[in-house]
């Protein structure tokens, strides 16, 4: 019946079962390039295309190979300071849209509606949990978000993460005796300890859980999560440089698929043992106020019980992850640029000589810094928060999608477009920042010195200017380490005082310097890699001489006095103590 049904049909149209045929085909093309948004993808194109780009994009390719590179940042920031506030970058027939104007940024981050995040989901997921969604990966919009966000909140107010102060300063205190412990002369990988002191921190204060990472600095069997997250870090990394990554090289059999498999499975297990670890404490005390209580006492709204574990595991990897390498690499750069403003060691020393903190000959075992501290040195605020914008973590900053058409700084963005607001640039544009490239602490000693209002010389352009902000110019902020708007770095005060408090304890032991093998400012900027976060590509060796001894003028260690401490040296504190 249908046979015949279908064949009278074909016979009715002119050519018969031919033109049927193609007319299926026909239908079923228009259908995949819709699923596939083949008409929205060559709109955007021809919209888009009109949106200033850099003259130097390669027909074929755009700007590809400048966008994977490890130095894109930089590059957002060279085409910034060249095409204006919002330019556009094209790879093949995608177009990005790159805002690096404050208040074009604050249209973008501060608003909920029409925007939803871009940061490919999947990336993260892959990691994290398997198959659903995190808080990290879920849409504004969406419930789970906000049940996570607003159910976990309460553990990073200050009246609650004070509370986490006291481990803070006993993780900095192992790390002080480890250091002092060494030789003189010795030079260190910064990087490698500040990472441990902030896999060590998110522990003992978000999980009541100490992973030890300090004890050594070297692989002791105590640090297999510290080494399982720098890896899988890597390859997430490599997924984002290079998407096709995971259809391409990883065919079911190859041993490099396997081998990333199994890493990110070793992740998850380690999140699922932490968890059964915090379970098997009991319910968590009223006054319990970590991110593991918090987490534990979420209930799904549907049925009234508690997360299940695989979600919850999810979570507790991706406060890990977002943790980690973001306060770990910043406390590096910070340290990094005091090194090179012996002005700027100066004045913290003479701040923190003045609380009774630092080292000295005549005091070498100072008080303890107590959290209150952190509110008292006031320079030490601006330092630390100069670093995170000279050298913004999350240099690459965010991405959004837009789900409908608007318009942004004079440009048409249809549905669909990906905007991108690279804090490198933000925080590098002469236009929001004066002398934007120089660390300069004291431009802090302004009040508001991270809004817009308070800026001094070039500014935006009249269609960009505060006033076009609905919520009035007060609140718009130049400053971005930690992002801004509902998606804002939700860990921020524990951030602030991971970094503050080390900076703080570090400094007042030690007079740091850069190692010679690191080939300057040059060569820390030359190796300088952008891999999910900014960070020091081949480590951030640094020499440092305790204050506890008369200071002297620092004089480069001769090569043949270093003593390497690394990770692979096999020299444990025990030998070189
Ligand atoms: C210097 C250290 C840190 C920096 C620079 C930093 C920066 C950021 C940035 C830029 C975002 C993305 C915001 C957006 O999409 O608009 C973010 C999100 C996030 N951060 Fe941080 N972060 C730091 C430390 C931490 C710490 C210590 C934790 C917690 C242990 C944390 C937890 C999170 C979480 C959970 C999110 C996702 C929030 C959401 O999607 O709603 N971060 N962070």
């Amino acid at each position: 019946m249908e046979v015949s049904a279908w064949s009278g049909a074909a016979s009715a149209i002119p050519g018969g079962w031919s033109s049927a045929l193609v007319l299926v085909a026909v239908a079923v093309a228009t259908a995949l390039l819709w699923r596939c948004d083949f008409f929205g993808d060559a709109w955007r194109f021809f919209v888009l295309f009109k949106v200033p780009h850099p003259p130097e994009e390669s027909f074929l390719l755009g700007s590809a190979w400048t966008l994977i590179r490890k130095d894109h940042h930089r590059a957002f920031n060279k085409w910034g300071c060249r095409l204006g506030p919002i330019y556009a970058v094209r790879v093949l027939c995608w177009h990005l849209v790159v805002v690096v104007d404050a208040v074009l940024a604050d249209a973008i981050l501060g608003s909920q509606e029409g925007l939803s995040k871009a940061m490919e989901p999947d990336l993260s997921d892959a990691l994290l949990s398997h198959g659903h969604r995190t808080m990290f990966s879920s849409d504004t919009n969406s419930p789970y978000w906000r049940l996570i966000r607003k159910g976990t909140a309460p553990a990073f107010i200050s009246a609650n993460i004070k509370n986490g102060f006291p481990d803070v300063i006993k993780i900095l205190t192992k790390v002080i005796a480890n250091m002092s412990k060494l030789q003189p002369g010795t030079e260190l990988d910064m990087n490698n300890v500040t990472l441990r002191i902030s896999l060590d921190v998110t522990g003992l204060v978000g999980f009541a859980k100490d992973f030890q990472t300090c004890d050594t600095f070297m692989d002791a069997g105590t640090d297999e999560l510290f080494e399982i997250i720098k890896l899988t870090f890597r390859e997430l990394y490599s997924r984002t440089s290079n998407p096709a990554r995971k259809f391409w090289i990883y065919s079911l059999w190859s041993p490099e698929r396997r081998r990333v498999e199994r890493l990110f499975k070793q992740f998850r297990l380690r999140m699922s043992q932490l968890l059964q670890e915090v379970k098997a404490r009991g319910e968590p005390a009223a006054e319990d106020v970590s991110i593991a209580a918090h987490l534990l006492r979420l209930r799904d709204p549907a049925t009234g019980q508690p997360l299940p574990d695989n979600l919850l595991a999810g979570e507790f990897g991706m406060y890990f992850s977002a943790g980690l390498e973001t306060s770990g690499n910043a406390i590096s750069w910070t340290l990094y640029l005091i090194s090179q403003h012996p002005e700027v060691d100066a004045k913290l020393a003479a701040e923190l000589d003045e609380a009774g903190l630092l080292v000295t000959p005549q005091r070498p075992a100072p008080r303890a810094m107590d959290y209150a501290d952190l509110a008292r040195l006031t320079y030490l605020g601006w330092v630390c928060k100069e670093a995170m914008r000279v050298r913004p973590v999350a240099a690459t900053g965010v991405t959004r999608y837009t789900k409908r058409a608007m318009k942004l700084g004079g440009c048409y963005l249809p549905a669909g477009t990906m905007i991108a607001v690279p804090f490198y640039a933000v925080h590098h544009n002469p236009n929001n920042w004066e002398d934007p490239d120089a660390f300069i602490p004291e431009r802090w000693s302004e009040p508001g010195a991270e809004l817009v209002s308070t800026m001094h010389g070039p500014s935006a352009s009249p269609e960009t200017q505060p006033s076009a902000h609905p919520e009035g110019e007060q609140k718009i902020k130049r400053f971005l380490a930690f992002s801004m708007g509902p998606r804002q770095c939700i860990g921020r005060a524990l951030a602030r005082i991971i970094h503050d408090a080390s900076v703080a304890q570090l400094v007042s032991h030690f007079r740091f310097q850069l190692a010679e093998r690191m080939g300057g400012p040059e060569g820390v900027d030359s190796h300088e890699i952008n891999r999910l976060t900014m960070q020091p590509g081949q480590g951030m060796w640094m020499s440092f001489q305790s204050r506890a001894q008369p200071m002297e003028p620092i004089k480069p260690v001769q090569a043949s006095e270093v003593q390497a401490f690394s990770l692979q040296a096999h020299a444990g504190l025990q030998s070189t103590g």
